[in-house]
């Protein structure tokens, strides 16, 4: 079964305890639909407080890969390991509990059209947390003001909002229940260069002074260059390389030289 996701945000969730070294670990899966097979023996270990950049060619299956992960799409083989547990062995309850540590910004935002930018923030407490109205408003008060938007924008509705804000706005509402992980497809496309600067150094902020791990896809070199600890690279249905930024300007996969050594990368030193 698959979720949509808004159904996504909706799941239910409950906190949990142990941990390992890796936030996020994934072994040998396989994804395809019907004949096409999209992603295959696919190995990937996220560190703890890294922020990891993922990029790869348009289609290569990027945004497939996180929404495995996520449970949004089913796998055909292999194994998801997040906070230590696995994830096709845990029970709903262990699922959720899971769940309930990360945090998603979908490529659009995925935010709820009829909510406005506070009710939208609410939605994971007000269905996972048993808190009073007062104590809520103060919360998302709290998260505006982490992802930098003013209390103006409590009230507006996501159409009422720049391409900028919604971003914001989306990011609050993922980190509306203080996850150690959060996941974000594409967090600066769409931004004009000073929008996407703020927002990468919004994202290394978090990370660094909430001790956040984040997942990031992204086609921005400049948030490759700026934030990201470490870099992975997905090509031929599986991660291709993974290192420092030093390790992929060396790195002479033909695609990965010529994304990090190619003319437009190169325009940007
Ligand atoms: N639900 C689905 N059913 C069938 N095919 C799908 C489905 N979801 C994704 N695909 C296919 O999987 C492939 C990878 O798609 P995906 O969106 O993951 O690419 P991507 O690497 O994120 O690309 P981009 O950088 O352009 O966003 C594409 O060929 C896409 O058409």
């Amino acid at each position: 079964m698959s979720l949509t996701e808004a159904e996504y945000i909706r799941t239910e969730v409950e906190p949990t305890g142990d941990d390992t070294d890796y936030v996020l670990s994934v072994r040998g899966i396989t994804v395809g639909f019907g004949n096409k097979i999209i992603l295959q023996d696919l190995d990937l270990d996220v560190h703890r407080g890294e922020v990891l950049g993922f990029v790869g060619g348009s289609g290569t299956g990027k945004s497939v890969l996180m929404r495995t992960i996520l449970g949004l799409n089913q796998k055909r083989a292999g194994e998801i390991s997040v906070f230590g547990h696995d994830l096709s062995t845990a029970n709903d309850i262990e699922r959720k509990s899971i769940e309930r540590r990360w945090g998603v910004l979908f490529q659009q935002g995925a935010l709820f059209s009829s909510l406005t930018v506070k009710q939208n923030i609410q939605v994971p407490m007000r269905e996972h947390l048993k808190l009073s109205p007062q104590l809520m408003d103060e919360l998302a008060t709290l998260k505006l003001e982490l992802v930098g938007l003013s209390q103006d924008a409590a009230d507006k509705l996501p159409s009422e909002l720049s391409g900028g804000m919604i971003k914001r706005a989306s990011l609050a509402r993922a980190l509306a229940l203080d996850p150690d992980l959060v996941f974000l497809d594409e967090p600066t496309s769409g931004l004009d260069p000073i929008s996407a600067a703020a927002f990468d150094s919004l994202i290394a902020n978090l990370s660094s002074t909430l001790g956040l791990t984040v997942y990031m896809v992204t086609h921005d070199l400049d948030s490759l260059h700026s934030i990201c600890d470490r870099i992975a690279v997905l090509g031929k249905k599986r991660v291709l390389a993974i290192g420092t930024l030093d390790d992929m300007m060396k790195n002479d996969d033909s695609w990965i030289k010529s994304y990090f050594r190619g003319e437009r990368a190169l325009r940007r030193v």
